[in-house]
């Protein structure tokens, strides 16, 4: 897991690293400025091009100026800096730079307060003006100079923070932002970075390791996680020698209606495939012949209409409710009877989600440790309405915390908020998932990984990481615009072998 941290945790764990490497402060600067180079050399090998690096007075303008020196030393001829004195302040370690960068004769250039800005005829400009010390919106000539930069839509690579994005709170609509292409940003991802509102203001980012004290930064016990393969590879087991189909679980899913048989053909079959023993999926007679013709290995119970099925609850070791099974009273009916005789976690999605909104006073009869995965507008019809992402996520955790349950918010970044107050943001999946009825493969995955004994938590964890992985190794190496559901979930079982190999 990497830790991520506020801006106060990240300032207090480079004071820590300082004092206990120890290192000084210019030269965890240097250090950091060294990482960025070498990752800025790989995007934009051409020595040649023009670069304009625009700094200000605190330690992201002193990173500028470190930047810029390297870059001068390794090469790059057609550069400048502007170093922007819109504060009367300016830190130790901007002024140390400003010092080692003098005897350069790169030409350096002082945008004074109030005054006009100088043309610019670099085709690639590098943002060292504020980092994670913005304290408030930009506003005054700051917010001038950064709307005069946007319009000239040049190719802008941030350093640690595009100038004016807060690291983490709520993004207002209106702040001014410096657009950038690439971030490359030091040791972590800031928490908005994964927040849908950092969309419109950078492409893509990359972390560079700086070197802050591990064990330090693990120490702080920060609630934002982000998932990486390791954990995932030590959370996946191994299949033995000498197992059955009944050491990997009976799942039943409870979906589909006429209309929607798909979902519940997608989810049972993404439940097959991410190694369930057995899956059984309670659907109406009419989606029999489709069941048995698209996946002939799962097996049915049938719902008569205004009837309750027949269910041994017993016999399964996790239900999964909700994709395609409709809104309606037979639907809500079938909910309450699932909850009031099955009191194993269970994982509920897409339509049994609407009904809980609708019928609040469900939610508490939710076994603990269940699994609730609703994407963004699902969410705010079960707690409200949010205005920003950041809200959002405040109440993802108290929820998840407050009816013991783990909430799995659907989105580029899916999050999960688990019973113990902790938020773990995904790091696989991409755009060319964006298609109905990948959720419900979602469902099938995690179904699939409670009924093998995984913790919720751990199912949660592994089944998104995994359906993200999928979406990633069919759509990456082609930069396939689109991925269907049906393939992810045929690519699960190779996902899941690479990662136990
Ligand atoms: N030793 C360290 O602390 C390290 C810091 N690093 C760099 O330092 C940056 C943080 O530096 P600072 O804390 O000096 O802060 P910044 O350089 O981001 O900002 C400088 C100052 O601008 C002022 N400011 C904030 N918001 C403003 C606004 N809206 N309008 C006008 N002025 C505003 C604040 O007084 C702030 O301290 C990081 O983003 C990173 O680039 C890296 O060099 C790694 C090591
Ligand atoms: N732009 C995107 N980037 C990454 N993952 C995405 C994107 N769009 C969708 N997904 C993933 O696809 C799934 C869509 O789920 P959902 O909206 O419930 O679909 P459906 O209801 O059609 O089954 C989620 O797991 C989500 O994380
Ligand atoms: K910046």
């Amino acid at each position: 897991m990497l830790p991520l941290l506020t801006a106060q945790q990240i300032h207090e764990a480079d004071a820590y690293t300082i004092s206990h490497e120890p290192v000084t402060s210019v030269n965890l600067m240097e250090r950091a400025s060294k990482a960025f180079v070498s990752r800025f050399m790989q995007h934009f090998p051409d020595k040649a091009q023009t670069i304009s690096a625009y700094c200000g007075s605190g330690n992201n303008g002193g990173d500028g100026l470190a930047i810029a020196r390297m870059l001068n030393e390794h090469g790059y001829r057609q550069l400048n800096v502007k170093v922007v004195r819109f504060s009367d302040k300016a830190t130790d370690d901007f002024n140390t730079n400003l010092h080692r960068f003098q005897h350069l004769s790169v030409p350096l250039l002082e945008i004074e307060k109030g005054g006009n800005f100088p043309p610019e005829d670099s085709a690639i400009i590098i943002d060292a003006l504020l980092g994670s010390g913005l304290n408030k919106p930009l506003s005054g000539d700051y917010e001038q100079l950064v709307k005069h930069l946007n319009q000239l839509e040049k190719t802008v690579v941030a350093v640690d923070v595009p100038t004016g994005l807060p690291t983490e709170g709520a993004v207002s609509k209106e702040a001014t932002i410096l657009k950038a292409k690439l971030v490359i940003t030091f040791q972590q991802p800031k928490i908005n970075f994964l927040l849908p509102e950092s969309g419109p203001h950078m492409e893509s980012w990359e972390a560079v390791d700086i070197g802050l004290d591990d064990t330090y930064l693990q120490s702080l016990n920060s609630p934002y996680q982000l998932i990486e393969k390791g954990d995932i590879k030590t959370i996946l087991k191994p299949r033995h020698k000498f197992s059955n189909k009944g050491t990997y679980g009976h799942a039943l899913l409870v979906a589909g209606q006429a209309k929607t048989m798909g979902a519940a053909l997608l989810c049972s079959s993404a439940c097959v495939y991410a190694g369930a023993g057995l899956t059984t999926v309670c659907i109406p007679e009419s989606g029999l012949t489709a069941l048995n013709s698209y996946q002939a290995e799962v097996m049915a119970i049938i719902r008569e209409q205004d009837q309750l099925p027949e269910i041994e609850w017993d016999k399964f070791s996790v239900i999964g409710v909700g994709p395609g099974l409709g809104k309606d009273d037979n639907a809500l009916a079938l909910l309450k009877n699932i909850l009031a005789n099955y009191h194993k976690p269970m994982i509920i999605d897409a339509d049994a989600l609407n009904l809980l909104a609708t019928h609040q006073e469900l939610l508490q009869q939710l076994p603990k440790g269940s699994i609730v995965t609703p994407h963004m507008k699902e969410f705010d019809r079960l707690f409200g309405e949010h205005d920003t992402w950041w809200n959002r996520l405040q109440t993802l955790k108290q929820k998840a915390q407050e009816l013991q349950i783990n909430i799995v918010l659907k989105n580029d970044y899916t999050i999960t908020g688990t019973p113990d107050g902790k938020l773990y943001f995904n790091s696989t999946s991409n755009a060319a998932m964006a298609s109905g009825g990948m959720g419900d493969i979602l469902t099938g995955i995690i179904t699939a990984l409670v009924a093998q004994k995984y913790t919720p938590e751990q199912a949660c964890l592994a089944g998104v990481y995994l359906h993200g992985k999928a979406g990633d190794v069919l759509a990456l190496p082609n930069q396939l615009h689109v991925v269907l559901p049906g393939q992810v979930a045929a690519k699960i079982p190779a996902v899941i072998a690479q990662l136990t190999a």
